[in-house]
């Protein structure tokens, strides 16, 4: 089994030393810090399962830095050492999430004792996690405490006919969770029928959904069903549903309502038994408001609704994500590396991921592929993952070199992006182009599947 990683922050070389000796005797492996500062950021390269810490730092309180280390990684126990007479500020903190907090002079046989009860209850509380997420064939991979009740909600619920809307950025998993979905309905063994509403020309949006007869226009040698047809009994996931064209809302908004098609230049009505699952990168509300979105159909679609949180906003997922592709590329490519340098984890718990999960697919599949040693370091990972703009295009050009425009708007995308923490709105006013002309360009750069 794998040594159990223990961190331990405290601005007393004395102390530090002391449980570094008497925790290593024990098999654990220890590192340490003797600030705030320095303590946030060993934690990002060492990612320790105990941090053992300090509740009074030189440049920050212990609570503050607690916080910001369960932002990087929820379940991370944090055992606290308090001074005698800090009980109420140490009863704040466990109510905060700390595991518990012992006080100076502390009995070093104490400590352990708390150290091993939290690592059992640690390892209890992974395997939960995993369980969840593997429920399904398509395993939607998550530690997010919404996604996760969102999930049992679901399950819970009786009735799958109930229509679900999902929101959320592009590339954060809004097809994945629709699979899960499904396959963990009563209509798992009837078909899942995914259509891109985006990729569709207008023209060919109805005969494509409820199919055609023959005749019914040149062309039309023989009868054809369409999508919603197929899916009879199963669910039809409707991605990018705002992209729908106005008069065929009206079309689909009737289907939903009479739970039956009409194939084009066909005369009856077809009863079709379908969920409906539609997702979603815009905001359909104001989509609404600006008259490009019925609200009718809004309704009849978003009985249910769930936006799926973007990836910089649910940090602790991303370390499991990262490994779990590692090991479909390992597999895929025959490889065997075996996880991340401590580097590389810190540059991933630092990058905005404006592409989102598909992004981080895309840059550990090159990586796999890329890699030479046992382990993926900084140096498989994309330059504009590592540094400031400047630090890049001075690695990469020479002062004299013309740099390519695509690899200066790369780069000032990813900084509008990071400068507005993500919001594609906010960020597109920054570079003075349209919203829809910014996705597409993150579409381009850092979503290239
Ligand atoms: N939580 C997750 N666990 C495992 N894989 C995931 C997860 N979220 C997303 N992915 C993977 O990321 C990629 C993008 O996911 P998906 O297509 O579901 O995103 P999306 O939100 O529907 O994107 P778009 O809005 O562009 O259609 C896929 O390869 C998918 O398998």
């Amino acid at each position: 089994m794998k040594a159990k990683k223990i961190l331990i922050i405290d601005d007393e070389p004395a102390i530090c030393k002391a449980l570094q000796i008497s925790l290593k005797s024990e098999g654990f492996e220890v590192d340490t810090a003797f600030s705030a500062k320095e303590g946030i950021k060993k934690f990002k390269g060492f990612l320790p399962d105990v941090v053992i810490l300090d509740l009074r730092l030189p440049d920050s309180d212990g609570i503050k830095v607690m916080e910001s280390i369960k932002a990087i990684e929820r379940d991370t126990i944090v055992i606290l050492i308090t001074a005698y007479g800090d009980t109420k500020t140490a009863v704040e903190a466990v109510k905060k999430g700390a595991y518990d907090f012992i006080t100076k002079p502390f009995d070093l046989e104490e400590l352990k004792i708390t150290l091993k009860k939290a690592l059992k209850e640690k390892a209890l509380l992974e395997e939960n996690h995993i369980l969840k997420s593997l429920q399904g064939k398509s395993a939607f991979i998550t530690k997010d405490n919404e996604i996760l009740n969102f999930f049992s909600q679901i399950e819970n619920m009786a009735n799958t006919d109930c229509p679900i809307l999902i929101e959320g950025e592009t590339g954060t998993g809004k097809e994945v969770m629709a699979k899960m979905i499904h396959e963990s309905s009563d209509r798992r063994t009837k078909p899942f029928i995914p259509i891109n509403c985006s990729a569709i020309p207008a023209n060919l949006f109805e005969s494509e959904l409820f199919g055609y007869e023959k005749n019914a226009f040149t062309g039309a040698t023989e009868r054809k069903k369409g999508l919603i047809e197929l899916a009879d009994g199963g669910t039809l996931f409707l991605d990018e549903v705002g992209e729908i064209p106005l008069e065929l809302q009206a079309k689909l908004l009737r289907f939903l309502e009479e739970k039956a098609i009409r194939r084009v230049g066909g005369l009856n009505y077809i009863p079709v038994d379908v969920r409906i699952i539609s997702a979603t990168n815009r905001n359909l509300k104001e989509e609404i408001e600006r008259g490009n979105f019925r609200r009718d159909l809004y309704y009849r679609l978003c009985v249910v609704n769930f936006k799926i949180p973007p990836l910089r906003e649910r940090k602790e997922d991303i370390l499991p994500i990262s490994e779990h592709f590692l090991k479909v590329f390992n597999t895929q490519f025959n490889k065997n590396i075996k996880g991340f340098t401590e580097k590389a984890k810190e540059i991933f718990l630092d990058y905005s991921w404006p592409g989102n999960v598909r992004e981080l697919r895309n840059i550990i599949e090159r990586a796999v592929i890329i890699a030479r040693g046992e382990y993926i370091t900084e140096k498989e990972l994309p330059l504009e993952m590592r540094g400031s703009i400047d630090d890049i295009v001075l690695e990469k050009y020479p002062k004299t070199d013309v740099i390519p425009l695509e690899e200066l708007e790369k780069y000032h995308i990813k900084l509008a992006l990071e400068k507005t923490g993500g919001n594609i709105s906010k960020a597109a006013k920054l570079l003075g182009i349209s919203r829809f002309a910014l996705q597409r360009r993150i579409k381009k750069y850092f979503e290239s599947d």
